[in-house]
């Protein structure tokens, strides 16, 4: 079978693949205009791969396509409503990156709130010549309170930690109530707005959605207080950067950690690149060696599974299956 791959599948498991199908190998391509892109689409049983933007042009573009196997969690980057009426398999990765991305959020957490890179950039900067004062001081994780917007897989990976290695007070909000989350760390259920009033850490993590595009912005800045962190792990779009950028100049709130934006990759005149109390990553949120590898291993298990005919183990629109 023609196999597309796409911006980021681990070698080993792209060579494992190779020995059963014509694979091709796309990276930085227009995939709109490359013509090696779009005639290699054109014969395509199954694409695996990160972010390929796989809308309604692109599905049109390739005839035989059966599967399209995500190498993330997230599947914003598919038009599942297209694929379901064209019988086409989408798949993601849930689960096994749950731990990683929970780190990399404690991570963006303690970061910010302790000014972790900007004080490692002072010391190698040579400014480090005498004790500190309290112009460098950071503020208190342990013992505070974290709001997590998206109490899913990763978002009670947060709250373990939290509650577990923090001693942290953990507020929750999601589109259900969590038992779970309540009985094992204590946490509480909260409206979106009494989330935003109450906690010292907003964290981000649901899905980008219709519902959660832009969740975060002017209004929901304003109710958070003027000490708290937010942290976006989730998606760029679920927040208005331009709002976030406004909240940090204007100091409604202390800082800010994000590992995702509303372009990726960031450009470089985005004015939170100036800024000493936001944090930035490359949207690495899952990205150790060990998880990369595993997340690829599956996604090249959904993948083979339904090109095989047989039922992918991650299988996001079933109605495909169904109506088999
Ligand atoms: N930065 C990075 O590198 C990474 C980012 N991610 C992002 O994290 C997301 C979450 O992953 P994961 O935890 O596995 O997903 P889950 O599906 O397990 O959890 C998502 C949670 O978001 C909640 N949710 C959905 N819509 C809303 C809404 N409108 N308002 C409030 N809560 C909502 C869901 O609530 P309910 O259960 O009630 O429906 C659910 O609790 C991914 O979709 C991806 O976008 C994931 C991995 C890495
Ligand atoms: O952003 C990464 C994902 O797995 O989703």
């Amino acid at each position: 079978m023609n196999i597309l791959a796409f911006q980021r599948v681990e070698k080993p498991v792209l060579d494992q693949l190779k020995q059963n199908h014509t694979v091709r190998f796309f990276k930085n391509v227009d995939t709109t205009k490359d013509p090696e892109f779009l005639s290699f689409l054109n014969k395509t049983d199954g694409i695996i791969g990160l972010d390929l933007n796989v809308d309604q042009p692109l599905i049109n573009q390739a005839p035989n396509l059966k599967i399209v196997s995500n190498v993330s969690v997230g599947y914003n980057n598919l038009d599942i409503e297209t694929l379901t009426k064209r019988n086409i398999m989408a798949t993601n990765t849930p689960g096994i990156l749950t731990d990683t991305v929970a780190d990399m959020v404690f991570g963006l957490i303690l970061s910010t709130a302790r000014r972790l890179p900007e004080l490692d950039h002072y010391v190698k900067s040579g400014n480090w010549i005498e004790s500190l004062d309290s112009t460098h001081y950071g503020t208190d994780v342990h013992h505070k309170t974290v709001g997590i917007i998206g109490m899913g897989r990763i978002g009670l990976a947060i709250a373990q930690r939290a509650h577990h290695g923090f001693d942290m007070k953990v507020i929750y909000h999601s589109r259900t109530k969590k038992p779970e989350a309540e009985e094992r760390f204590q946490a509480r259920y909260a409206s979106l707005d009494e989330l935003l009033r109450e906690s010292d850490f907003v964290c981000l993590i649901t899905p980008l959605t219709k519902e959660t595009e832009r969740l975060i912005g002017k209004r929901e800045f304003s109710l958070m207080k003027n000490s708290a962190i937010f942290i976006n792990g989730s998606r760029g779009r679920t927040v208005v950067e331009e709002d976030l950028i406004q909240a940090l100049n204007h100091k409604e709130i202390a800082g800010a950690g994000l590992d995702v934006f509303e372009n990726e990759p960031i450009q470089l005149d985005n004015p939170l690149l100036q800024m000493k109390n936001v944090v930035t990553l490359p949207h690495i949120g899952s990205s150790t060696l060990e998880t990369e590898l595993a997340m690829s291993t599956l996604a090249a298990k959904n993948l083979q599974t339904g090109l095989e005919g047989k039922k992918p183990p991650n299988l996001i629109n079933s109605a495909v299956w169904d109506n088999k």
